[in-house]
């Protein structure tokens, strides 16, 4: 299976072209790097090639369909800020179980502790809240996983940790990645490729 984004572009509003004919894809279990200056699009990429907005142009394919719009999102995404991905009024056992209930492993393989999933999400340091995200988007039936900035507000040795634990059940479950950083020496750990994203983009931007 092969998540594809091809020729997409996007402008916000009346604004001048964000990016034009933006392209990129990863297959199943690859593990893609995805580079570019602050302020290119990236994360709005990531949003379209999720499913959470559309470019004015070009299309995002799933296994070589559009991707479907309703039910559990196959392309799960993680922002860079847990507390905009979240319910504030939310609980974190309802927010970690929206999709999926997580198993006991799971929760022990991200070192949640089981006395944050009754507090609120003001309750949680951004590092507790984001593995609860991590543990919310990686429900069985999540094929590709967008990682923006995933572990950018966690020490070095958590870090370190999660992205053992998601890149040892990708490659078990063949699960894609698309890594967004502006940590080179992560990307060029765990990426087998990176794809720079001023180089995806049409002539005409
Ligand atoms: N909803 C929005 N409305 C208008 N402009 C927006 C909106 N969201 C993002 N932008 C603008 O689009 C541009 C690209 O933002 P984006 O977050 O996609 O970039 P990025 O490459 O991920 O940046 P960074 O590496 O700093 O996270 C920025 O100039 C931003 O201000």
């Amino acid at each position: 299976m092969r998540l594809e984004a091809r020729n997409v572009s996007k402008r916000y509003g009346r604004e001048s072209w964000l990016f034009r004919q933006a392209s990129a894809s990863v297959n199943a279990g690859e593990v893609v790097g995805l580079l570019g200056p602050s302020g290119c699009g990236k994360s709005t990429f990531c949003r379209i090639m999720a499913g959470y907005d559309q470019g004015a142009e070009g299309e995002v394919l799933l296994g070589g369909a559009p991707l479907p719009k309703s039910g559990y999102r196959p392309v799960q995404l993680i922002f860079q800020h847990p507390e905009r991905a979240v319910n504030p009024r939310w609980k974190a056992d309802a927010i970690v179980s929206e999709g999926w209930r997580p198993d006991e492993a799971m929760l022990e393989s991200l070192e949640i502790r089981r006395e944050w999933l009754n507090r609120w999400p003001s309750e949680l340091s951004g590092g507790e809240l984001q593995r609860l995200c991590i543990a919310r988007a990686l429900a069985p039936q999540t094929r590709f996983l967008l990682a923006d900035e995933m572990t950018a507000m966690l020490d070095a040795i958590t870090q370190a940790r999660i992205w053992r634990t998601v890149l040892d059940l990708a490659a078990e479950r063949q699960m894609g990645l698309l890594v967004v950083s502006h940590d080179r020496h992560l990307i060029d750990r765990i990426c087998t490729r990176v794809i720079d994203f001023r180089q995806q983009l049409g002539p005409e931007r």
